[in-house]
């Protein structure tokens, strides 16, 4: 006779965060360029590991996202961090960016993808949205971005997804998925526990009060975990 055997939530949560990759961060620039942001990021990147970094210039001319782009590239080739380009496909082509990030008004993933070609690493906003979520991946995304999970001072945001919306996908997919949104090493392990393969982090990072690198390191232990 078959027992059916049932698994100890605590053993199936754990089970699932081992069976994916660790978690691992996802750097966000601030809104605006400063000329002394290509040392600030050599901090950040120095100080611990760091997957991806996206450029997300609000309200800038083309022109000098351009220029930070092309400014910013080698440094993240140097550190082996993906470079990935918020909102415009197009700049990301320009720029030989490893990827886009794309919101639900930036464009369409398929329209992304036969400009990039297929090794663009594509991700999509999909705030608290089950729907997007599979929409975009079905589109073709390689990850899908919840969130804000906290309040942030970085971007007015109306979505509050909870942490389970993480454990749901990590059921039902292998493509990564990021959280984001007012993330600190305070708060971070619901995120982590619930399953996000990255950590997406602007002001817990560029803000700390001791810099950059502090920033990043201040989430070493929290991402170490699940290490
Ligand atoms: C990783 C990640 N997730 C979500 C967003 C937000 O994108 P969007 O909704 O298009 O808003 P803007 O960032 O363009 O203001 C993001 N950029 N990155
Ligand atoms: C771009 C974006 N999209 C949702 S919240 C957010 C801001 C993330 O920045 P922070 O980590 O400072 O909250
Ligand atoms: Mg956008």
């Amino acid at each position: 006779m078959d027992d059916d055997i049932a698994l100890d939530p605590q053993f199936a949560e754990r089970f699932k965060r081992e069976a994916r990759p660790p978690c691992q961060l996802y750097l966000i620039s601030p809104d605006r360029y400063d000329p002394g942001f290509p040392e600030q990021l050599k901090a950040a990147l120095g100080a611990g590991p760091v997957a991806a970094f996206q450029l997300r210039l609000k309200g800038v001319e083309d022109v000098e996202i351009l220029r930070a782009g092309a400014a910013l590239k080698p440094i993240l080739a140097a550190y082996d961090v993906a470079f990935i380009l918020n909102d415009r496909a197009d700049l990301a082509k320009e720029l030989g960016a490893d990827g886009v990030h794309l919101g639900q008004s930036d464009g369409s993933v398929a329209e992304a993808r036969s400009l990039l070609g297929h090794d663009a690493q594509i991700g999509v906003t999909c705030h608290d949205s089950r729907h997007f979520a599979m929409e975009g991946t079905e589109a073709g995304a390689d990850y899908v971005a919840f969130g804000a999970f906290y309040p942030t001072a970085t971007k007015e945001t109306t979505h509050r997804p909870d942490p389970s919306i993480l454990s749901w996908w990590t059921t039902i997919s292998e493509i990564p998925c990021v959280a984001i949104g007012g993330i600190t090493p305070e708060n971070a392990a619901p995120l982590v526990a619930a399953g996000a393969d990255f950590l997406a982090v602007c002001g817990a990072v560029w803000a700390h009060p001791q810099g950059p690198a502090a920033g990043v390191k201040a989430f070493q232990g929290i991402l170490e975990q699940t290490s």
